[in-house]
Parts: C-alpha cells; structure tokens; sequence
C-alpha cells in the first residue's frame, strides 16, 4: 500500500507526518513505525505523528517515538502538527486538538511561528543536583557548566537507565544559563535514545524548573537549543504554574510516498 507522508520539522527536532483521518495506518507494528523513522532504511525523523479525527476537538494528536512505540506529549511535535493541519486545511490559525495529556490549545501567530498551550504544572521534584517535573513528558534538568562540550548521549543514557527513573526512565536535559531570561540547553531524549536537537516538553520543563530554583524570576524564556530557539511563558501561581506556552518554528520540509 502507498502511503503518502510529510516532513515537518520544529528547531531541529523532525518527525514524519500522516493524515490518518481514515484510518488505514498499521498501527500496531512497532517494527514498522521505527522503520520509517529509520535515517537510512526509512524516511527518518525523531517520532513518527499521526493527525486523527476527533468528534469534539479540530483532531487527534498520536505520537510515536523512533523506537516505534507510542509516547507520552511531544511539545514540537504538537506544534508541527497544527502546521499540518492547516497545510491539509482542517484549521486556519487556531486549533484545539486532544493528545494523550489532554486538551491542547494552539495558534499560528502572522510570523508563521506556532504557540500552543501546554498542561499545568503543579509537581516539580527539586533535588541537590537537579529537577524532575512532568510537561506532558518526564523531564530530568540539571546544570552543567561546560554545555558545549558535555556528552550528552553518555550521561544522558547514565541518569535515563539509571536508579533514578526505573523502567519508564525520563528524558534528560542538560542547561547553562546565558542571561537573566535565556538558558541554552541539550536533550537526551527517551524513546530515541539519543540526542535531539530540541525537545518541546524538555524546554518547558527548563524554563519552569530554573524559576521553581531561583535561577529566574522571568515568566518568558527564551531557551537555546542545538536546532534553533523556543520561547516558554507561563503564569505562577501558588506552587502552579498555569497558561504554560511553547512557542517557535514548526516548518514543512518535504512530503513524499513510500510503500508500506
Ligand atoms: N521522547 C519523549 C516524547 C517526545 C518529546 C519531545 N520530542 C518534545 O518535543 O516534547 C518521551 O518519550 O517522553
């Protein structure tokens, strides 16, 4: 069977896209998802995204890791796929789409770049040596002093398979802070078991835990990352943080067949 997909990629983090509103994706072959997700036997991306009907909400959002198993939020990936749901014409510059955290709101401001509205966050694990909190994704984030030239893969698999996280492990992020609102940050991303170049949930986690520290008392941020920059903004409440926005580039690269 022909399959037709897009390319999307958002500040580097890339997945393969599919309008699967009629329902003939082969969902259940694990094996298959990482294949195409594969850099040099497949088509190649980070996580593998599928847009869905919904009978409430614009569409459904589900998102594959490279490994070819299912996951929990992808921040990027959620901003790809309301590029793609205008490019198919299911939205024009705002949508409400369910994921697997729930309802997510989003909007494609005049500069092209997509906003979309993350879950609160109401548990944030603070540590002598680092953070642990949830975006809609697990997120270890730590400090690290020389960022540039850290090995991201080595030590991020060390925490990621460590005691620490036990069988559903985390994602890792490693920060430096440049100035009084900007964080550069790197990811050891859960599922593809490696580094990316951006993580979605990663820098929403980055930016709420360097305020949750003390590191910041800024409720916009601008995080640095390999593919590019993100913006996360939210309100503080009491011990909660509310209105959590993710918002950068979200970009269709190529679109094609392949042969499933
Ligand atoms: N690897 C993550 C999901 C994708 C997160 C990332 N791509 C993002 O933009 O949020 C996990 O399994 O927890």
């Amino acid at each position: 069977m022909q399959l037709q997909f897009y390319k999307y990629q958002g500040t580097g983090n890339d997945f393969v896209l599919i309008d699967n509103r009629l329902n003939f994706f082969p969902k259940e072959n694990t094996q298959h998802i990482a294949h195409l997700c594969d850099r040099r036997f497949g088509i190649g991306g980070d996580g593998l995204i599928l847009l869905e009907n919904d009978p409430v909400t614009d569409f459904k959002m589900v998102y594959y890791n490279s490994d070819g198993n299912q996951s929990s939020m992808c921040g990027n990936g959620g901003r790809c796929l309301v590029a793609f749901a205008k490019k198919l014409q299911v939205i024009e510059n705002k949508a409400t789409f369910i994921a697997t955290d729930g309802l997510h709101h989003a909007t494609i401001g005049d500069d092209g770049l997509v906003s979309l509205q993350m879950i609160d966050v109401d548990a944030v694990k603070v540590s002598t040596d680092h953070v642990f909190l949830n975006t809609g994704s697990p997120h270890h984030v730590q400090l690290v002093d020389d960022l540039e030239n850290y090995n991201i893969k080595e030590n991020g698999a060390a925490i990621r398979y460590g005691d620490l996280y036990g069988k559903a492990g985390s994602n890792i992020n490693f920060v430096k802070q440049i100035d009084q609102a900007t964080f550069s940050m790197r990811t050891y991303e859960r599922g593809v078991e490696d580094e990316t170049l951006s993580c979605g949930t990663g820098a929403t986690a980055v930016a709420i835990a360097m305020n949750v520290i003390g590191k910041t008392n800024a409720t916009s941020i601008d995080l640095n990352v390999e593919g590019g920059k993100l913006v996360v903004s939210f309100d503080k409440g009491e011990g909660k943080f509310t209105n959590v926005f993710l918002k950068g580039p979200a970009e269709f690269v190529f679109k094609g067949t392949i042969i499933i």
